[in-house]
């Protein structure tokens, strides 16, 4: 069994809008300026916590607490998880060719579970992963391997037999932990050095199929 595991922000989902209009929102609640959608960018991929502590030190509030402001962001972003984001093009395609190539897919990203599932669902895609292990489904989260390695096992899949696809270094860094191979997405909110240390690259998710296939065979 070959097993695509990708990565969602910045990856299969450009979530960037809503993400960047719901900290902009929790930041008015406190008076404060909203953050630029590029500011915002590079404050991606370390899960919702790390974004609203980043939002915060942006706007330079130290005293507002950051478990109650990570709840309060949660509460706005929950139910508009679709409202401005979109797959990125070719994505559904791409998938759907992958599944039809024989590969069993997955998600490991470091969003909360619910809002992954909800965001796959509302984009018709859900059914096609195997498994989706969220920020919140263990323990540790990527960069932490185990994240990888625990999604791995809920989709029946094997590290030598998985590729890695995402667009931030915690996604390269899982795989290189798992002892996975990996594609940095270049599509997506990562800095071109966060490629480093990837088995190989891509500029658009329609070459993922024949990357991935390249990248396992005879393995
Ligand atoms: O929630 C985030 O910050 C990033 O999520 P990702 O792992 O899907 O890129
Ligand atoms: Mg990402």
């Amino acid at each position: 069994m070959r097993l695509a595991v990708f990565d969602l922000d910045g990856t299969l989902v450009d979530s960037l809008p809503d993400l960047s209009d719901c900290a902009g929102l929790l930041l008015a609640e406190y008076g404060l300026p909203a953050p630029s959608q590029d500011a915002v960018r590079s404050m991606i991929g370390d899960g919702v916590g790390k974004l609203v502590e980043r939002a915060l030190d942006h706007a330079g509030a130290k005293d507002i607490d950051r478990q109650t402001a990570i709840h309060r962001f949660m509460e706005l972003y929950g139910p508009r998880v679709t409202e401005r984001s979109r797959l990125f093009p070719g994505t559904e395609a791409t998938l759907r060719r992958l599944v039809g190539e024989g590969w069993t897919l997955a998600v490991c990203t470091n969003k909360p579970v619910a809002a992954a599932n909800d965001i796959l669902r509302t984009f018709g895609i859900l059914d096609l992963f195997a498994a989706v292990g969220g920020g919140d489904s263990f323990p540790a989260r990527k960069p932490d391997p185990a994240h990888l390695l625990g999604t791995i096992a809920l989709a029946k899949g094997t590290a030598a037999r998985s590729i890695m696809v995402g667009d931030h270094a915690n996604d390269i860094l899982a795989a290189r932990g798992a002892g996975a191979k990996s594609i940095f997405a270049r599509w997506g909110y990562g800095l071109p050095a966060y490629a480093d240390g990837s088995t190989a690259e891509a500029d658009r998710i329609a070459d993922i199929p024949v990357i991935a296939d390249t990248l396992l065979s005879g393995s």
